[in-house]
């Protein structure tokens, strides 16, 4: 077996993979490093799991609004955990399975180890040394845990992912995508939820109305949501756990304790150092919008890198890559401020652009117009509900450009993607007002802002 390749792939995660499958079918010799399962944080201990168990908590929420339309359904609707979750892995499984066909097919050659630079386009992978022009390292991240008295007494989203029964009360600290899709998915499948956010408001780093239609969903939700909260330390209390804090609050007892604090980027066993690889403060590889690193040859995508840690980030830029270096076409190149994305809380959270800040910061307040609707959305309407629906674009100049849709509310998730679109096409608020409305829908109302 020749150890000579054109591509060496480090991480067989989302954008491994995806790196990996694009240059095979432009025809380039392909060798995939991956120590563990094939698929990644996304397919195994991320969006599909996740996505899975909001789906179990976004039914339960259906079978309440289903009693409130008239249909018998009982009080309490028991919830098999270990049924779930041995779906959930049957689904992943099957993910897996297919990947590891389509490489086959390719002729990718995966090698079931961690790998690390022994100078550029050499790479060490157990007993052997892989050698090829190119290498892309796609090797994501891991959770990080605080340094504080106790830490260890608590798990993180792996850990959220190997319960097999639902605990009986939960405290989440970090208010970031993790922290509040997991608050809402525990809430949502019957636990007691108490979420711990250092500032002010979760998701910090989205439009600030987000947050703070977030916190009246959530509290609607019964997720005790506490704001200026940083744990000092972590005892253990019986079966479960107590919370210190830094200030003088009292301490707050759970059965389990869920670490969402952010990731680090699984690059520091890499042997970066030995190729020069430079690297940002947080250890994130530094890439230019091509996925160039400092040093010719070795390209990076995905949460290894500065850039969002998202999956479809990591598999287009992936693509991309792989277009350019063994294709002929220019490749996806990623466009900071036209990611799309969604927290899947309850109801979801979903942006694309520039918040009202950031657009004001960049343009000046003058420049930006904001235009919003809140709205309480029909199927919940009807029962009693007071959820609502909170819709915003932020618009730039006098022809009010749409630099960013920010929304929370039912079905938000899905209505997203579309309106990327028409950010990336240079749509500008006349274009929404000239757009005839489907009705009845929450959708509307983005075109109805006149
Ligand atoms: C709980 C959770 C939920 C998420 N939900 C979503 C979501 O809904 N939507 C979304 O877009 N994103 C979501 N994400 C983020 C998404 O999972 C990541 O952005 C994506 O998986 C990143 O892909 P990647 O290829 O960079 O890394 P990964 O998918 O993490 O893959 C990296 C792979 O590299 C391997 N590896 C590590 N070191 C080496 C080495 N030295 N040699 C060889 N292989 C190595 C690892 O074993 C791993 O399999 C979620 C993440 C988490 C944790
Ligand atoms: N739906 C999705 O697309 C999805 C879902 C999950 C994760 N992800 C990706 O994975 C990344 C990681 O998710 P995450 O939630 O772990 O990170 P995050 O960066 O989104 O949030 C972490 C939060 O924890 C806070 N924090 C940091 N240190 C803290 C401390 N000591 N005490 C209290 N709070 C602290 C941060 O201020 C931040 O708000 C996300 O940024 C996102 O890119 C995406």
């Amino acid at each position: 077996m020749s150890d000579a390749f054109d591509l060496i792939v480090l991480g067989g995660g989302s954008g491994g993979i995806a790196g990996a499958i694009r240059a095979a079918r432009h025809g380039a010799r392909v060798a995939m490093l991956e120590p563990g399962n094939l698929g990644g944080t996304c397919v195994h201990v991320g969006c599909v799991p996740k996505k899975i168990m909001w789906l179990a908590a976004d039914i339960a929420q259906t079978l309440a609004y289903a009693r409130t339309y008239g249909f018998a359904v009982p009080d309490a609707v028991p919830l098999d955990w270990s049924a779930l979750v041995a779906r959930r892995q049957g689904y992943i499984d099957n993910a897996r399975n297919a990947y590891l066909r389509r490489c086959h097919e390719l002729g990718i050659e995966l090698v079931p180890e961690y790998g690390r630079f022994d100078g550029p386009g050499r790479i060490v992978a157990g007993t052997r040394t892989l050698t090829a022009p190119h290498v892309l390292i796609a090797t994501g991240g891991h959770s990080v845990l605080p340094a504080l008295p106790g830490a260890a007494l608590g798990i993180d989203s792996n850990g959220f992912f190997a319960l097999r029964a639902a605990p009986r009360r939960v405290a989440i600290v970090g208010g970031g995508y993790i922290g509040v899709e997991l608050a809402g998915v525990l809430r949502g499948l019957g636990s007691t939820v108490d979420l711990f956010v250092r500032g002010q408001r979760a998701l910090p780093s989205f439009d600030a109305e987000l947050g703070t239609h977030l916190a009246d969903s959530m509290r609607a939700q019964g997720i005790g949501l506490h704001v200026a909260s940083e744990v000092r330390a972590v005892e253990r209390d019986g079966d479960g756990v107590r919370l210190q804090f830094s200030d003088d609050r009292a301490a707050h007892r759970a059965d389990v304790l869920l670490w969402a604090i952010g990731r680090a980027p699984s690059a520091g066993a890499l042997g970066l150092d030995r190729v020069g690889v430079r690297r940002s403060d947080s250890g994130h590889i530094v890439v230019d919008a091509l996925q160039a690193t400092n040093v010719p040859g070795i390209h990076a995508v995905g949460d290894v890198t500065t850039q969002p840690a998202l999956t479809p980030a990591a598999t287009a830029t992936a693509r991309g890559l792989a277009d350019r270096l063994f294709g002929t076409a220019p490749g996806f190149v990623l466009d900071p401020d036209q990611v799309p994305t969604v927290v899947f809380s309850h109801p979801p959270t979903a942006s694309v652009g520039l918040s009202e800040d950031d657009a004001c910061a960049r343009f000046g307040r003058g420049a930006v117009h904001a235009h919003r609707r809140s709205f309480r959305p029909m199927r919940g309407a009807i029962g009693g509900d007071e959820a609502r629906t909170f819709l915003k674009l932020v618009c730039v100049g006098d022809d009010e450009r749409v630099l960013g849709v920010h929304m929370h509310g039912a079905q938000v998730d899905e209505m997203l993607q579309g309106f990327a679109v028409a950010l990336r096409a240079g749509a500008r608020k006349a274009d929404f007002d000239a757009t005839l409305a489907i009705h009845p829908t929450a959708a509307e109302e983005l075109v109805l802002m006149h």
